[in-house]
């Protein structure tokens, strides 16, 4: 069972799909995790068969796409590259027929039937074909460790530039999270893996039928019996070979705990729970305890393998010996001559570490195969929010009318909706606070807006027109954003703000001016080298900011643009009394003639917004001004009250 799993995509989804169904966390409960079992292992020859053949069509099928990928990162060197593949599959054959030679020509000097000319010409001639061998190798070595270095940037460059045109569920969902990774981190080295596995391949098969033929034409005899000869090896090498392979791509379970584990000890940002909560001798002793179980495992499978293999390989050597034998005794008889002997030795082993190659070839294959699949899976996947065909093209200017008719929304495999028949309107330049407990699906309206997602039913409108009309970036270019989980880049000050409008990062005034409205601009002008300050600890000198420092830096980013729409989530959870309550005063400037939606958890910011959007479990509760909606006496007059008695005790 070469192919543990068959070929295909199906089957490559269903190997890593054991990746991400994690069951037990491995901090608790149980040591001795079971591993996953390789897909169906079959017991009887038929099925056994059908599944080599389905995996050896499957891995065939990969190798064009391999060859095209090849083709297209060097043509010199992957001509290089196959030329010196046959020549090097020829060697072995052509090397033991000059040795053949050489032997036949001393025996005849020996007994007085030729001179030394003969000799001398074809060790000169074996000193030539030595010469090829070496030379061939040592360019085979610089043709794949360019042509790797080569790959490994094409490749990254395509995941990179496909990755950066996904959508953010694709992110969000841990399978498509996982192909992703696998596709950035393994399969870069993976095609080149698979072309020196179909190049040894096409070696050991040249070596293969060459040294058959040559030794056919020696003595029909002897071809079948180097051809028998190494099935046994064949044999225990294809069974126990292909389960160790099936375990290392299923991935034990048990070692993706660990790995888990270690991870928890040896990261900066666990480093200050796992002290806190005085966790790190119980990881470190979780860690040890899963470690030797997984130390017996593999305990058994190499002792397994290794006993076996060597067992039928003694019977390979049997039989060797066995031929030998009777060839020396042929020779003796005077049947065949001494260069035949020595052709034979040099033939059996050929063939043998042929059959191992063969082998080992195909494994290679089948393995990086499985790893390309996630690459190819990964690249034809297609983002879910495209351009339309025909983009309307935005208003100009963009007035600022937001509605929202029946939307609701549901995340990719959730059960409930996170958003649920909402509809209401927003006037332009108006001021929107949206509220509501944790939960209550106000992220999600503002990814919807922005078009993160698109919703699952209902329209979102800006202008009048469905934001799926336009081209998704371009209606960014029109929002001013700041998200709770916003990003503190390993940069310098003045980048962290200028990315908010990359158009204009280099713009020192522009980046000021935004550090100004954000109220960031004070922290960065007493560092030490001000807005060339590097933030963040990759740097040596960087200056590690505090929590509220940094979402200042954020909203400044987010000030970087004069976008008529600006959407803040959470703008202010980090920052003290003062700095909040200057940055509304300034929001009131900032808003003007722009459309403004900020969600907030604090009714004293909240109050000040001109209406206030509540939502109660994904539904619309109330929308209104915060004086109708304390004279309502609903939900948000209790939340309200409820947070101002707490102050006023
Ligand atoms: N990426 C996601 N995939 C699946 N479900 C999600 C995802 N993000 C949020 N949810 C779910 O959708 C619901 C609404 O989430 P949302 O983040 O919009 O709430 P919120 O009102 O912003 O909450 P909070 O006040 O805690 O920030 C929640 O039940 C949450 O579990």
């Amino acid at each position: 069972m070469i192919g543990a799993g068959g070929g295909g995509p199906h089957t490559l989804r269903h190997l890593f799909d054991g990746t991400t169904t994690v069951a037990d966390s491995g901090l608790t409960g149980p040591i001795d995790i079971p591993d996953e079992k390789p897909v169906g292992t079959p017991k009887d020859l038929r099925s056994r068969w059908d599944r080599l053949r389905a995996s050896a069509t499957g891995t065939v099928r990969g190798l064009p796409r391999v060859a095209r990928l090849t083709w297209q990162t060097s043509r010199p060197m992957t001509i290089v590259t196959v030329l010196v593949t046959v020549v090097a599959g020829l060697m072995p054959t052509v090397t033991a027929y000059a040795a053949k030679l050489l032997m036949d020509a001393v025996v005849a000097a020996l007994q007085g039937r030729g001179g030394t000319g003969t000799i001398v010409w074809l060790a000169t001639v074996q000193f030539g074909l030595f010469t090829v061998t070496a030379v061939t190798g040592a360019l085979t070595n610089v043709c794949q460790q360019l042509m790797q270095e080569k790959m490994v940037l094409t490749i990254r460059h395509r995941v990179m530039a496909h990755a950066s045109r996904m959508h953010l569920s694709f992110f969000e969902g841990s399978r498509s999270y996982d192909l992703l990774r696998q596709a950035d981190q393994e399969a870069p080295t993976r095609p080149l893996g698979m072309m020196s596995s179909a190049l040894g391949l096409m070696k050991t098969s040249i070596t293969f039928a060459s040294m058959i033929a040559l030794l056919f034409s020696v003595s029909p005899l002897l071809a079948v019996v180097a051809l028998l000869a190494p099935i046994p090896a064949f044999v225990a090498e294809s069974r126990y070979g292909a389960r160790g392979f099936a375990l290392t791509v299923l991935g034990s379970p048990i070692r993706r705990r660990m790995e888990y584990l270690a991870s928890l000890v040896t990261t900066d940002t666990y480093a200050k729970e796992v002290k806190l909560f005085g966790l790190g001798n119980h990881l470190v002793d979780r860690f040890r305890q899963l470690g030797k179980v997984y130390y017996e495992r593999q305990r058994k499978l190499v002792g397994t393998r290794n006993a076996v293999g060597a067992s039928w390989g003694l019977l390979t050597t049997f039989t060797g010996s066995a031929i030998a034998l009777y060839i020396s005794l042929e020779v003796v008889g005077g049947t065949l001559t001494l260069g035949d002997l020595a052709l034979y030795t040099a033939a059996a082993a050929g063939v043998q570490a042929a059959v191992a190659g063969l082998f080992i070839g195909f494994t290679g294959m089948y393995e990086n195969n499985l790893y390309l699949d996630t690459l190819y899976t990964f690249l034809g996947t297609e983002p879910e929010i495209t351009t339309p065909p025909q983009p309307r093209p935005m208003p100009d200017p963009v007035r600022g009318h937001i509605e929202f008719d029946h939307v609701s929304f549901r995340y990719p495999g959730a059960s409930d909706p996170a958003l649920d028949d909402v509809s209401f309107e927003i006037q332009p330049g108006e001021t929107v606070a949206v509220v509501g407990r944790n939960g209550a699906g106000k992220s999600t309206l503002v990814k919807l807006l922005c078009r993160l997602y698109d919703p699952t039913a209902g329209t979102i409108r800006l202008d009048g027109a469905d934001i799926r009309e336009f081209d998704p970036a371009e209606l960014r270019a029109r929002i001013s954003a700041m998200f709770q989980d916003y990003v503190t880049y390993q940069a310098t000050a003045a980048e962290n703000i200028g990315l908010g409008d990359l158009d204009r990062i280099e713009d020192r005034d522009r980046v000021e001016e935004a550090a100004r409205r954000s109220g960031a601009a004070e922290r960065i002008e007493r560092l030490a080298r001000g807005y060339d300050s590097p933030l963040g600890r990759w740097f040596d000198d960087g200056v590690s900011l505090s929590g509220g420092e940094w979402q200042k830096i954020a909203l400044a980013r987010a000030f970087m643009r004069d976008a008529p729409l600006l959407v803040l989530d959470e703008p202010t959870a980090a920052l003290d009394a003062q700095a909040e309550h200057e940055l509304f005063t300034r929001l009131h400037e900032l808003s003007r003639g722009r459309t403004t939606l900020y969600i907030s958890h604090r009714f004293s910011t909240v109050r000040q917004a001109g209406r206030i959007l509540v939502l109660d479990n994904g539904k619309l509760a109330e929308f209104g001004a915060h004086s109708e909606l304390m004279a309502a006496g609903g939900g948000y007059a209790d939340l309200f009250t409820l947070q101002a008695s707490a102050y006023l005790g």
